[in-house]
């Protein structure tokens, strides 16, 4: 069955939504983990850095004076579990972006995606992104894209740091604020349940993409419309 929504905008999230968390994890994130603790020491000036590090000590109970050493060890820790962590969100974006910059790294976007990213935007339908991974790790994603430049599709970038939370309901309003639309012109995609609640909760229209083989293809969506893959959803405006 396929759904038919009209929508002006269509925010996407990023991971186990557009793209495989496999290939985040195993590509990317295997890219920044070795490069967390020179990219520090090397930016020491950088405002963006010397913030996350503090971010990152307060939010562990580390002391004030703790060294990279003990920041690295807790970055790992964290990317281990999968814990997406503003800070680490900041600092992981930059090592990315220096990456895509330098040409060792591109993106991963399921098969069905891309086609339907320009079928609903030839039909008028603006879109966006909303993702727990930083700004300036979302840009080159789409840019970098194996199918190509995929930028001049999207709009605009939200992420914690723009927007909040993305299990917080304000997290929508702020978004739908900053995009000057009512709330049921929005259509949100994710992979994540609580996520999806959240944005239903602000008046979005949602809908849950559980895709196979994804770690949460599993979860709990209750009564909220699925689809397997983009596949399953036509966007109009
Ligand atoms: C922009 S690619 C990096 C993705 C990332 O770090 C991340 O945490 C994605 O989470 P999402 O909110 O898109 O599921
Ligand atoms: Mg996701």
């Amino acid at each position: 069955m396929t759904l038919h929504l009209t929508a002006r905008t269509v925010v996407l999230d990023i991971e186990g939504t557009t793209g495989a968390a496999g290939y985040v994890h195993g590509e990317l994130y295997d890219y920044a983990r070795p490069r967390l603790g020179p990219w520090i020491d090397a930016h020491p000036d950088d405002t963006d850095v010397a913030g996350a590090v503090a971010q990152t000590k307060a939010d562990a109970g580390l002391a004030d004076d703790a060294g990279t050493a003990e920041v690295v060890a807790l970055l790992h820790a964290w990317m281990d579990g999968d814990v997406k962590a503003t800070p680490l969100k900041t600092l992981q974006g930059q090592i990315w972006a220096a990456g895509y910059a330098a040409g060792e790294l591109s993106s991963h976007f399921f098969d069905d995606v891309v086609p339907q990213l320009r079928a609903w935007h030839g039909r008028g339908v603006h879109l966006a992104v909303f993702s727990s991974g930083s700004v300036a790790s979302q840009v080159p994603w789409f840019r970098h894209a194996p199918a190509g430049d995929l930028t001049p599709l999207i709009d605009a970038y939200f992420d914690t740091v723009n927007a909040g939370p993305k299990r917080d309901a304000g997290s929508y309003d702020t978004i739908a604020a900053a995009l000057g639309r009512a709330p049921g012109e929005l259509l949100f995609l994710s992979d994540l349940p609580a996520e999806l609640h959240a944005a239903r909760e602000a008046g979005w229209q949602v809908v849950g993409v559980r895709r196979a083989g994804e770690p949460n293809a599993g979860a709990d969506f209750g009564d909220l419309p699925i689809i397997e893959s983009f596949d399953g959803v036509e966007v109009d405006s």
